[in-house]
């Protein structure tokens, strides 16, 4: 019988499991401080409202008219695209994969339980070109959704939007979601009367799934978006208590703290299901943008996705060097299963996988690789979903959103700026000529040419 919530397991992080390399209770004893200092910020951020996160799962005022929106747009549209990069597309794009039609692109309208929606985000001219020309662009929608409203790849792909649909068509099928005040977009929506719907200032791009930045996709998607609302909802309630070990985003945040301190400062999130591995983006996203802010501390996050890694990344993670923390994610009932047939019996190979379904070999695989890097001393935590259904995923993004700013005061930095991504920004317009770029084209100009020696042409 699968449990009733998310589970999160950290025993295999303990020295009583895996030895030396595993944290023993002096280690969290050694964290309490620092853990209570973090709790007070975070809920004084809240009381000042300054944690938009915090308050989106139930925020109807959010929520319901990015969902009628959503809906509305499923009735209206066959497809979908959304004009959205980092923050403003890796929220929804993790939802929809894990909880969308899987290869609904395949599917007629009839059998699908929303609009198609896609995610072009990227400046490539050759993906986008290839969108554009595969889909029929009067039933399509666009959404474009930026925070900052100037974000360029966002920008530039309004624009040829525009081209290609002509002013007055794109009035009738594009929506913004942006800033409710400021930013290009904002002025270009209030000039031209475009439909919009608003990112609120207190909520960051990386912390916005729960905002119409996510749930107008997520909706048109024909996604339960209010069922991921709700596991969003009760993992917050369990994510208030004051104790590292009592609060799951504390205990996850409060293990990863600490095994970056002995230098384990590479995390990995190993979901072992396909649905989940986009999930994995928005985790790189959210972690490396939130704690790589110092140059001596800060976890680097990878992705994997089981068991698919298991044959590319697991070498790594088994033998090489200590400084890596896994993640795994379990799915204790697979949403539809597989019995592999017996065949060939006489064959030990096939004999001993007949009869099982390949749900059951997936876990087994999960498991078998969580023990054998405990066998190696090598630490994991395993965060176990009862299904890959809308209120475990609204779990789990909850519960990782609050462990990244939990993690944040543990390592002395403010998880939710993201200073250190302007300066590419300010070379780029200075590259394209932008005015008002002088000085940093300055810069660029200033910069040593390369050496020929060590250019092979
Ligand atoms: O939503 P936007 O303002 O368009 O920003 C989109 C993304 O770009 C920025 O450069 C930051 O790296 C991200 O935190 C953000 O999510």
């Amino acid at each position: 019988m699968p449990s009733s919530r998310l589970v999160l397991d950290a025993s295999l992080a303990l020295e009583g499991q895996i030895g030396v390399h595993g944290l023993s209770a002096g280690d969290f004893t050694s964290l309490e401080e620092a853990a209570e200092s973090a709790h007070r910020k975070l809920w004084e951020l809240r009381g000042s409202g300054a944690l938009g996160f915090w308050s989106l799962p139930d925020d109807a005022a959010i929520r319901d008219p990015a969902l009628e929106l959503g809906e509305e747009l499923a009735r209206r549209f066959e497809n979908v695209v959304v004009l959205g990069i980092g923050g403003s597309s890796l929220g929804a794009k993790a939802v929809i994969s894990a909880l969308g039609d899987r290869f609904g692109d395949l599917l007629p309208r009839s059998r699908r339980s929303g609009a198609r929606v896609f995610f072009p985000d990227n400046s490539d001219p050759a993906t986008f070109t290839a969108l554009l020309e595969r889909l029929d662009l009067g039933s399509t929608c666009f959404l474009v959704i930026t925070k900052s409203g100037s974000t360029a790849e966002t920008l530039s792909q309004l624009l040829v939007v525009r081209e290609r649909l002509g002013s007055s068509k794109l009035i009738q099928q594009t929506v913004a979601i942006t800033d409710p005040e400021e930013g290009p977009l904002r002025r270009i929506v209030r000039e031209e009367g475009w439909r919009s719907l608003p990112i609120p200032p207190s909520v960051g791009g990386r912390f916005s799934v729960l905002t119409a930045a996510g749930l107008v996709p997520i909706a048109a998607a024909g996604v339960d978006a209010r069922s991921l609302c709700k596991g969003a909802a009760e993992m917050r309630e369990r994510c208030e208590a004051p104790s590292l070990r009592k609060n799951p985003a504390y205990l996850l945040g409060g293990i990863h703290r600490l095994f970056d301190r002995r230098g384990r400062n590479i995390h990995v999130l190993f979901p072992y299901a396909d649905a989940l591995r986009d999930v994995g983006d928005w985790f790189v996203q959210l972690w490396a943008e939130s704690l790589g802010k110092s140059e001596t501390v800060g976890p680097t996050p990878l992705r994997a996705v089981g068991a698919t890694d298991q044959h590319s990344l697991l070498q790594l993670l088994a033998q090489g060097p200590q400084d890596k923390l896994v993640s795994f994610i379990g799915v204790e009932e697979p949403a539809t299963d597989l019995e592999i047939p017996r065949a060939w019996t006489e064959h030990e190979a096939f004999a001993y996988l007949g009869g099982k379904t390949l749900g059951r070999l997936l876990d087994a695989e999960r498991q078998g690789t969580a023990a054998a890097l405990a066998e190696g001393g090598r630490p994991s935590v395993t965060i176990r979903l009862p299904r890959v259904d809308a209120r475990s995923v609204g779990e789990l993004l909850f519960l990782w959103e609050a462990a990244t700013a939990f993690a944040g005061f543990l390592y002395g930095v403010d998880p939710f700026n993201q200073p250190g991504v302007e300066a590419s920004k300010q070379l780029t317009q200075a590259l394209l000529g932008r005015p008002g770029s002088e000085a940093h084209a300055k810069r660029l100009a200033a910069r040593p040419s390369p050496d020929p020696a060590f250019v092979l042409d």
